[in-house]
This record gives structure tokens, sequence and C-alpha cells, in this order.
């Protein structure tokens, strides 16, 4: 089965805005693989998971979902997704085994096939104790178990995540991304998106970061890694004084200087060393040759915001 997503020049704009929530993306999503979106508040991640699931229309542009075209064949793509939302819709007023019955039979799971989809469903996110709980009396962790949960019924072979840890406790949190890795391993695709970026780290193996409705960066979670390890992150015992800010800013052009630290992306971390004693700043700390994704991402904000 073809279990991958392809979206071409996609624009989204909200009626009464004035601003694209997403100004023409173009991304492959590889059948397999553990996608990670990422991105800050309002980048417009969560419209593409819309888009993608036809709860909204683009204004233009295409999407495929397998070998479906989301304009001509909206109801067999969605067939073969799964989705987690940012907001849970389950029922509050029915336990977890009913929601699950009820999100199943609505896929169209019936009988035998509907009780073996929902007892695997609670096996794998561990929801075994809370089946006859209703889903408004859940905790915090649980309730996200359930909205996962309900996302595997039938493993589908593309799994579509928003933010599925957002306000979940530890525990919780490491179950859903056991039960994702499990799930991606077996060949399942994921779409995940997350603020957490350790976690994106852990569980995905391509990622792309969306700003102002763009793709800003989109390639190898090791790509965007070998990226962070070229940084030369430096925190000075004080901010600069404005003219040496200015000296700094025509020295290195592509460099980013918040507050007291200066980031550099450099194969010669020694020279720009050598320049800082030179100019007698007092240095705090310095970190070279470090690889987190989250290095990766302010940095590559920071040059979203030069250009
Ligand atoms: N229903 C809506 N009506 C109007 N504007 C909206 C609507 N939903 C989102 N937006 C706007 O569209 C842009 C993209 O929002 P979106 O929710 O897709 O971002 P996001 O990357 O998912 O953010 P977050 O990480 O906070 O969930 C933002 O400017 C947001 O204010």
């Amino acid at each position: 089965m073809n279990n991958s997503l392809t979206i071409q020049g996609v624009k989204k704009t909200y009626p009464h805005s004035d601003t694209a929530a997403l100004a023409g993306i173009d991304l492959h999503i590889p059948a397999g693989c553990a996608f990670g979106l990422i991105g800050p508040n309002g980048a417009g991640k969560s419209t593409l998971i819309r888009l993608l699931l036809g709860l909204l229309k683009p204004d233009a542009g295409r999407m495929r979902i397998g070998d479906h075209d989301l304009a001509t064949a909206l109801p067999a793509a969605r067939r073969i997704c799964g989705l987690a939302p940012q907001d849970p819709g389950f029922f509050p007023l029915l336990t977890v085994a009913e929601n699950l019955r009820t999100f199943g039979a609505a896929a169209g799971l019936q009988a035998a096939a509907l009780e073996q989809a929902v007892d695997s469903a609670i096996e794998s996110t561990e929801l075994g104790r809370f089946a006859h709980r209703r889903a408004d009396q859940l905790s915090g962790g649980v309730r996200q178990r359930l909205n996962v949960s309900l996302a595997l019924l039938g493993q589908p072979p593309i799994l579509l995540l928003d933010e599925p840890t957002a306000g979940v406790d530890a525990e919780s949190r490491r179950l859903i991304l056991d039960v994702l890795r499990q799930e991606n391993q077996r060949g399942t695709t994921l779409i995940y998106t997350s603020h957490y970026l350790t976690e994106v780290e852990q569980l995905c193996d391509r990622v792309a970061l969306i700003d102002h409705g763009q793709v800003r960066f989109e390639g190898q979670l090791q790509a965007a890694l070998a990226h962070a390890a070229r940084l030369l992150v430096v925190r000075l015992g004080s901010p600069p004084p404005a003219a040496m800010l200015a000296r700094w800013r025509s020295r290195w052009p592509d460099g980013d200087i918040e507050h007291d630290t200066l980031t550099l992306e450099t194969d010669q971390p020694i020279d720009a060393l050598g320049q800082l004693a030179q100019d007698g700043v007092t240095l705090r700390s310095i970190e070279y040759g470090t690889s987190s994704l989250e290095a990766a991402y302010f940095h590559m904000r920071a040059e979203v915001e030069l250009t």
C-alpha cells in the first residue's frame, strides 16, 4: 500500500484574515517515514493537518494521501488516516471503551473486527484499567492516551498527530512515544507536530520547520543535527556595547546576537574565538559541536528572522 503524502503549492488564508496561514507549502512525506512538523505558535502546522484531513479546503494547491487526490477522493484518503487532533473530539459522557467502539463503528468497523480493534487499541495504550471510566473523568495524560488510541483504531497506515503529548506527564508521554515508535517500525507513516523538540528528535527521521506559513527547512533529522553541530554558541559576561554590536553584525552578518548570546555557524570556531578575545569581551560559556534539534531549531529560526 502507498502510504506517502504529497503537498504541492498549498495555500490557505482564513476568512476575515489578511495574512496567509499557509503561503505555499510543498512537502513530500515518504512512505513509512516518521515526519516531524515543527515551528512556533501560529506557524501553520495545525492548519496543514486540518487541510490534510479535509476539515478545511485549500485556496490553492494539491494534496495526495497515498494514491488519493484530496480534491476528488477525500473519503478514500480519510479511510487510511488515523488522527489525534490537538483538541480531542471524543464524547465526554461516554467511557473509554464506548468512545473507541463509537469511533470504530463510524470508521466502518463491525462486529468481531470492531471488538478486536478496540481491544488492540486499549492494550497498546495501556488503557485497560480506564476502559469503563467516562472520558470527562480522565486525567490529562490518560485523555491523550485515549486520543492516540482512537487514531490507532483499525491500524491505519498513516497517523496524523497534532501535539499528542501536550500537557502530558512523563509516564504517559513515554508510553505514547513508544506506541508511535512501534507503529512506525511496522511501516506506518507518522506526521507528528510537537513543541517538544527532544521528542521529535527521538521519534522522527525527517523534519520540516514551518514558519509564517512557509517551509523554512525540510530534510533528514541527521542533516538538521549536523547543521547544529557547526554552531558556535558563546555566552558573554554581559551584552556587548552598541559600537561592538555594530562591528560584530558587519563581521558576522549571518550570526545571531540575542542579548548576551552570540550564535555563529562556522567551521572555524577558534578563529571566531580569537576575534572575540581581541575585542576583550568576557566569555561565560562556549559550546561547539553539540547537536540537538533544539539548537538547530533556534539557529534556523534566527536565519528566518534575517530573511
Ligand atoms: N479558525 C481560524 N480562524 C482564523 N485564523 C486562524 C484560525 N485558526 C488558525 N488561525 C491563524 O492561522 C495561523 C496558523 O495557525 P495554526 O493553528 O495552523 O498554527 P500552529 O503552527 O498549529 O500553532 P500552534 O503551535 O500554536 O498550535 C495563525 O496566525 C492563527 O492565528
